[in-house]
């Protein structure tokens, strides 16, 4: 008989005033593969975390953490947990916070390794409350890995850091991997989850609509034969109607600073010759063209009813979602 999963949600229904924000949510997670949950703000990712951690009680459905009950003694032991709100001691010291985190199980890293590990030198001795958002991100990182955990769920962990610090967590999200710990993220940031996931759950409006490997998730739901674009310059509208007609495919649109053709069909070959020859008698100068694939934002985008792309490329409008009321 296989070993069961690190965390096993099973038919999970919870409901705030009588409204499903899960509905019959079903995945588990593996040890030593990095399973990621995503969704539109208020599809109830924190939700079934915050049930996963003993936080909530659900409706209906079951939950096994390292096979036992959610919020158990024999679960927290073996759970690190990143909250979105980071939940730390605002009085505390950074290194009083390290040495609580380390000491709750024999074998835990030392504060000196979570220190270096997460670039806190600076501010060991500083008070939660005076770190910057991205330093209380990285704090909250280190609580969540200090006790080497079996499982450990992380909130869109690279939430507000900056571009290096989110490379650096990245990186330890996959050591943890390596070391066999199963890990459940959540984020907003395709792009983490294209990097960082074996497996993808994507949920919207409290359901489970699609699961997969992130290549899988693009194959099946984002389009396979497009072409990108990216100038040397912004191609004015006039342009990008004309580059439309010169290429006599399908929709021609902006993706932030790349302009998509979308459908090329069998005649792939021939519409990038076509596209090339006018851009080169019109001077506008291709910095890069790419034929292919979507990406998983755009399996995504697709999967949860948000078909385009806003100009700076990103998904997931405020409350998109949320607001539906979609009652039980
Ligand atoms: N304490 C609460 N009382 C009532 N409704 C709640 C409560 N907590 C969450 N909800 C509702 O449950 C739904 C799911 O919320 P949840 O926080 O799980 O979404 P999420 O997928 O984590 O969203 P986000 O990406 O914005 O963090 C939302 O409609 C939210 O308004």
């Amino acid at each position: 008989m296989p070993a069961p999963a690190a965390l096993e949600v099973t038919d999970l229904v919870v409901t705030y005033d009588g409204r499903r924000v899960v509905d019959d949510l079903t995945f588990q997670a593996e040890a030593g593969r990095i399973t990621a949950v995503l969704g539109p703000n208020g599809a109830g990712k924190t939700t079934t975390i915050e049930c996963a951690e003993g936080l909530r009680r659900p409706a209906s459905g079951t939950i096994r953490v390292l096979g036992h009950a959610p919020g158990s003694t024999q679960a927290r032991a073996r759970t690190g947990v990143m909250l979105q709100d980071g939940g730390l001691p605002m009085a505390r010291s950074v290194r009083d916070v390290l040495a609580l985190a380390c000491a709750v199980r024999p074998g835990a890293r030392s504060p000196r390794e979570l220190v270096d590990l997460l670039d806190l030198a600076a501010v060991e001795r500083t008070p939660v409350r005076r770190l910057s958002g991205g330093q209380r991100q990285r704090l909250a990182f280190a609580v969540a890995i200090a006790a080497r955990p079996d499982l450990a769920f992380l909130d869109e962990p690279s939430a507000g850091l900056d571009p290096h610090a989110r490379r650096d967590v990245w990186s330890l999200v996959r050591d943890l991997r390596e070391s066999g710990t199963a890990v459940v993220l959540t984020t907003h940031l395709l792009q983490e989850a294209e990097e960082l996931a074996d497996v993808v759950h994507v949920l919207d409006r409290g359901r489970l609509v699609a699961a997969g490997t992130p290549q899988d998730l693009v194959a099946r739901y984002a389009a396979t034969d497009t072409l990108q674009i990216t100038f040397a310059r912004r191609p004015a509208p006039g342009e990008l109607a004309a580059l439309g007609r010169a290429a006599a495919a399908g929709a021609v649109e902006r993706d932030g600073d790349a302009v998509l053709v979308r459908d090329l069909g069998s005649d792939g070959p021939h519409v990038t010759a076509r596209v090339a020859a006018w851009c080169a008698d019109a001077g506008l100068a291709i910095l890069t063209l790419r034929a292919g694939g979507g990406t998983l934002e755009h399996a995504y985008l697709a999967l949860t009813g948000r078909h385009e792309l806003d100009d700076a490329g990103s998904p997931g409008r405020p409350g998109a979602g949320a607001s539906d009321g979609s009652a039980a």
